[in-house]
């Protein structure tokens, strides 16, 4: 069997998002708008972040699999491509986090 990817996932949350399908979550969830997303969004990091917490593995590995679900929902409602995203996680590899912190602009 092939690994599942991001991009796989993307691709179907894109096409669910489009669908007039009734029984999508997806279409359900974008027709909603941004901040419906975004929400939802922000909820399953907190719970992600309380399971990490916890030390419970279990309850992390499926939070977290939300948190990706959900943020490609709202990566697809606001019109910023993954591929966007993985090009600048890309051009972060050559340096280190410290680094990447330094070099951003100062508020
Ligand atoms: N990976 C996911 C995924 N992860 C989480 N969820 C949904 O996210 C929701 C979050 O749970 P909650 O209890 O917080 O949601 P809720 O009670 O409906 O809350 P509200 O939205 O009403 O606030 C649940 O309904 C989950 O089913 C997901 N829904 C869909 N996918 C993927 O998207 C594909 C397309 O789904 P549909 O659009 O439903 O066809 C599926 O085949 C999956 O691959």
């Amino acid at each position: 069997m092939t690994k599942f990817t991001l991009d796989d996932l993307d691709a179907i949350v894109a096409a669910r998002a489009k669908s007039g399908d009734e029984t999508s979550y997806t279409r359900k969830l974008v027709s909603k708008g941004v901040a419906k997303c975004a929400q939802k969004l922000g909820e399953e990091a907190v719970e992600a972040a309380i399971a990490a917490v916890r030390e419970d593995r279990e309850e992390l590995t499926g939070e977290a699999a939300d948190v990706l679900y959900h943020l490609l929902v709202v990566l697809n409602v606001s019109n910023v491509p993954l591929g966007d995203v993985m090009k600048e996680l890309g051009r972060r590899t050559g340096q280190t986090g410290l680094e990447e912190k330094a070099s951003r602009p100062q508020e």
